[in-house]
């Protein structure tokens, strides 16, 4: 049937009735909508239509442009996908599509969806031109490659597949993710958009916002979360045999690491770890016992970056994969992409030469990643949170209640309101601290940056549990709907759902809200001039 064989309006109203046994055997058609110019016969589907083949007889919607029905019930998704897509038959003359999907990697046109220095029209002082080409090239990738696959692994529980691993390894990008620095030395950066000596935290920055667009918080972490803390201690204190090959290894897409210090025995409480590291007699291994919990990609890692008690407090260590070291799954709130994992040691040999840093100073090992840890997943939850805002505005003007959009109500624009000022208070804050990172060494940012951090992580992780909390209240009992209605709903408004479901992860994973606020205070009061009264 042509696409584009054109009906008019009076001859699709005349199309209103069910179709039925005889008229599916005669071919027949009976049952005709219009949605966006185009017509649809629906007279077959009706009885497979997940949401009742009544609701289609209605006076207003059998024969009918059913256009605004349509969109207060569905996503415009639902039109493209292969198997609706058929039931076009034709279009209506003289009128043309209004709707139209965001092409990939293009730049969403609702207000707010965008930060300013992506909106048209605005300026910034953080971003150049080659910002701006990079943002381009990335965010293509991200949707060409990595969203289909977030998509069906958060779907199915999966890890993220091999495929895209290998498609990050080609473009360098596994490398990029651990920003600035001599890591990229040599390296070709997405095809050689980016020269490793030019690459700084903005293009970092732009890394994981776009990622964090993908709102698949399990996903993401499954992409390389465990790699992201896990391999910095690596990095920077494992002997240099040790360190390229595992990096070489890790960059390439082809070996994952991850970071075990939590235990059921202790969580942020180090101090208080059971999993312990004695040396053998002749003083050429460490022998680990213990249990590790909550570790984000533990259950696929070939490296273990662990924390253990020895003699002299903590030592780190990195340990292979092998015999005694037994992984199993974890299910959280967020999907098991993450790989999240209990993990046993039973007398695991280590050789000695295997330890990050000095044997007494492990948790000065743990805590010097712990800065970019938080700026990053601040990156990350705030363009995530700018996506439930893009939802929340697109719904509020395309649902139509008591025969008003959602719009209408001023309750409803009150939460707009607030979570656009949410949004972009988190937006510049994370700019202005990124432009500070762009320009301190190391121990500058050690010192006037962690206080900054820990406030910008609580603010966004807080403020996004506010945002998650409001989006329900837009989008209704669709706000917490995963099934119902089959697993197609799952598909319908997953954002806003699994948004709300797994939000609270960041707001403990990286150090939980209070902990953080403590330390920026902390911090600050260390800082006090002796001489400062009122
Ligand atoms: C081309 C025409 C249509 C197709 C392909 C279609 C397809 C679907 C699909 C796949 C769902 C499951 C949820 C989802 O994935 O969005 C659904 C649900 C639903 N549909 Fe349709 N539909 C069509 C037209 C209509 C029309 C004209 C109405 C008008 C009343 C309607 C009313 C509903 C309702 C009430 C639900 C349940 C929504 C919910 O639980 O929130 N559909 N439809």
């Amino acid at each position: 049937m042509s696409k584009t064989k054109q009906y008019t309006k009076e001859e699709i109203a005349t199309h209103n009735k069910p179709g039925d046994l005889a008229s599916f055997l005669s071919l027949e058609v009976l049952l005709w909508i219009v949605v966006d110019s185009k017509v649809y016969d629906l007279s077959r589907f009706g009885a497979m239509h997940p949401g009742g083949f009544a609701v289609l007889l209605d006076d207003e919607v059998a024969g009918q442009d059913a256009t605004d029905t349509f969109f207060s019930l569905h996503r415009h998704e639902v039109l493209l996908r292969p198997q609706y897509a058929r039931l076009q038959i034709g279009v209506v003359p003289g009128e043309t599509e209004q709707i139209k999907p965001r092409a990939i990697g293009a730049k969403s046109e609702i207000p707010y969806a965008e930060p300013t220095w992506l909106t048209p029209g605005y300026h910034s002082p953080y971003y150049t031109d080659a910002h701006r080409k990079f943002q381009v090239a990335f965010r293509e990738f991200v949707e060409r490659v990595v969203l289909p696959d977030a998509q069906a692994r958060e779907e199915d529980g999966k890890r993220p597949s091999q495929s895209v691993f290998d498609e990050m390894a080609k473009l360098n990008i596994i490398a990029m993710r651990f920003g600035p620095g001599k890591h990229l030395e040599g390296r070709t950066l997405m095809n050689g958009l980016v020269k490793p000596e030019e690459f700084d935290c903005f293009h970092e920055l732009i890394m994981a916002q776009e990622l964090g667009r993908l709102n698949a918080r399990g996903y993401t972490d499954g992409l390389g979360g465990g790699t992201a803390i896990g391999l910095p201690p690596i990095i920077n204190f494992a002997q240099p045999a040790l360190r390229d090959r595992i990096v070489e290894e890790v960059f390439s897409g082809q070996k994952f690491v991850c970071l075990a210090i939590t235990e059921a025995f202790a969580g942020s409480d180090v101090a208080g770890l059971r999993c312990t590291a004695k040396k053998t007699e002749d003083g050429k291994h460490w022998i680990v016992n213990g249990t590790k919990k909550w570790i984000t990609n533990g259950a696929f890692a070939d490296y273990f970056t662990v924390g253990c008690r020895n003699e002299k407090g903590m030592v780190v260590l990195c340990i292979e994969r092998q015999e005694g070291l037994e992984t199993k799954l974890i299910k959280t709130s967020y999907s098991t992409a993450a790989g999240t994992a209990y993990i046993t040691f039973d007398n695991v040999k280590v050789p000695v030469e295997n330890t990050l840093g000095p044997e007494d100073k492990g948790l000065h090992v743990i805590l010097s990643n712990f800065n970019h840890e938080r700026w990053g997943m601040a990156c990350a939850n705030i363009s995530s949170q700018r996506v439930i805002v893009e939802e929340c505005f697109k719904w509020a003007n395309q649902r139509k209640a008591f025969g008003k959009p959602l719009n209408s109500q001023p309750v409803i624009r009150a939460k707009l309101a607030q979570m656009v000022a949410r949004i972009e208070s988190a937006q510049n804050w994370l700019e202005n601290v990124t432009y500070q990172m762009n320009n301190m060494s190391y121990n500058q940012q050690s010192d006037k940056l962690a206080g900054q951090i820990a406030f910008l992580k609580m603010y966004s992780t807080h403020t996004s549990q506010e945002t998650a909390a409001d989006a329900v209240q837009v989008f209704g009992g669709r706000g917490i709907t995963r099934s119902g209605m089959g697993k197609f709903i799952e598909h319908v408004l997953t954002a806003t759902e699994q948004y709300h479901r797994t939000v609270p992860f960041d707001a403990v994973l990286g150090g939980a809200e209070d902990v953080l606020g403590d330390l920026g205070v902390r911090q600050a009061l260390r800082k006090m001039p002796k001489d400062s009264r009122l």
